[in-house]
């Protein structure tokens, strides 16, 4: 009988991206995603596995599949993984992890039932272009994976160490106390991985770090962590706040809100898709892809370099604001994400003018260091470190899938699940 494996799914706002684990050993055994969901003309499933028979040579897969939405891509990957992988597929799966972007009071790694689908479908109001996704992967999931666990693992989890002075907002405070109105963070799991790889690369125990770590992708936010613990992130109590985004406006006088519903006469769910799906890069520049943005601002398009310029800043300001936050002393910043992975012209941007904050880009290390590299760009005199590190969400949310399945967490939710 062929090895059990464990089947992660992340959907995020532009892509949905897969990995598969074989558990004896544990490790990868395919990864894959789709790029630029919704982009009919350069929608692709990009997909790569060892070679079965332990060639040097992996196998790669380049599929031009258009997928309008996450159904769609969630359709077409179940559909590649039986019929180019392997047919046999979905009987080797025995548990499959799912990231959830918001679960309100649920934040720890959970099994899956309908109490908890409940909530992630309530919760849904507060991440508009992540729940609904999520759970279309859970149900599509739940329709091939027959009696297979799923497990639900949280964007909000790794946030929770977050002192009241940073997750409060300056609001009356019976908001907080009678209806949770509070930040809570997300990207938590990438954070995480990046914290504790970075303590890994500056040769210290993650306990001993202080970094700034900048998850730059569709939805980009960046976090400050003590010693292993995150003290501040940009994003609030929805992934609206913070960093200007693909689609999202990030930070915002409120006043604008009711402005724009008062005097202009928008209702709540158009301004709703106004700050979620038509702002950010997309609001400013006619599209949300970065790289179509760059593309742009060097072909001299006055929106496009407008763009550029304010996703660069409010990284820039976020930087200082967050060296303030570690009492001025950071061992590194990282760089990760689609964009923070990718785009070397992007973090010569943003760390060119960073010189007096401690910050000294290596011009040679900056532009090799893309595609998945991992590596240190910051030159010989720069006081903080400069890490690119590639994210990896579906490693952690693996290793606490098995976890749950094995039954070594998650009782901490059962009372929230079984309420
Ligand atoms: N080479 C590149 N240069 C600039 N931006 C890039 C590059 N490659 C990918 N990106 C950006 O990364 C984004 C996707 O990042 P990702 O972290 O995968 O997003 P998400 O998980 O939010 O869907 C794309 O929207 C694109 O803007
Ligand atoms: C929370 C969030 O914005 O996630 P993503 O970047 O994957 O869209
Ligand atoms: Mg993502």
């Amino acid at each position: 009988m062929a090895a059990k494996k464990l089947l992660v799914v992340n959907a995020g706002s532009s892509s949905l991206k897969f990995k598969l684990f074989g558990l004896e050993p544990f490790a990868p055994t395919m990864s894959g995603m789709f790029d630029r969901i919704g982009d009919k003309a350069n929608c692709v499933l990009k997909a790569s596995a060892p070679s079965p028979d332990g060639a040097a040579k992996p196998r790669k897969w380049e599929i031009k599949m258009q997928a309008a939405n996450h159904v769609e891509a969630m359709t077409g990957m179940l559909g590649f993984f039986r019929e180019q992988y392997d047919k046999a597929f979905s009987s080797q799966v025995m548990a499959v992890g799912h990231r959830i972007v918001h679960g309100m009071d649920i934040s720890q790694p959970v099994l899956l039932n309908t109490d908890v689908m409940a909530k992630i479908k309530a919760a849904a109001v507060l991440a508009p272009l992540h729940n609904p996704p999520g759970l279309q992967g859970i149900e599509a999931a739940q329709r091939v994976f027959q009696g297979v666990p799923q497990v639900a693992v949280f964007d909000t989890a790794f946030h929770q160490t977050m002192p009241p002075h940073a997750y409060m907002y300056a609001l009356p405070y019976d908001l907080y106390e009678k209806h949770k109105i509070r930040r809570y963070g997300f990207h938590g799991t990438s954070h995480k991985y990046l914290a504790e790889q970075a303590a890994v690369m500056l040769n210290k125990p993650v306990g001993q770090t202080n970094v700034i770590t900048c998850h730059l992708g569709s939805g980009s936010s960046i976090a400050a962590i003590k010693g292993g613990h995150c003290v501040d992130t940009t994003m609030g109590m929805t992934p609206l706040e913070g960093l200007m985004m693909g689609t999202r406006c990030g930070d915002l006088d409120p006043a604008v809100v009711l402005h724009i519903q008062n005097q202009m006469g928008l209702s709540t769910k158009d301004t709703d898709t106004l700050l979620n799906k038509k702002s950010g890069l997309l609001g400013v520049c006619g599209h949300n892809d970065l790289r179509a943005v760059i593309e742009g601002a060097q072909g001299g398009k006055p929106r496009d370099a407008l763009g550029l310029a304010m996703f660069v800043y409010r990284v820039q300001k976020y930087i200082g604001a967050y060296t303030a936050a570690l009492g001025g002393h950071v061992d590194a910043v990282v760089f990760s994400a689609g964009i923070g992975e990718n785009s070397s012209i992007i973090r010569q941007l943003i760390l060119a003018p960073l010189k007096g904050v401690g910050l000294s880009v290596d011009r040679a290390a900056n532009d090799a260091t893309v595609d998945g590299k991992q590596g240190e760009i910051s030159d010989s005199g720069s006081k903080t470190k400069i890490l690119v590190i590639p994210t990896d969400e579906e490693l952690s949310i693996a290793t606490q899938t098995l976890e749950v399945v094995r039954g070594e967490t998650a009782m901490a939710n059962e009372p929230a699940a079984a309420a």
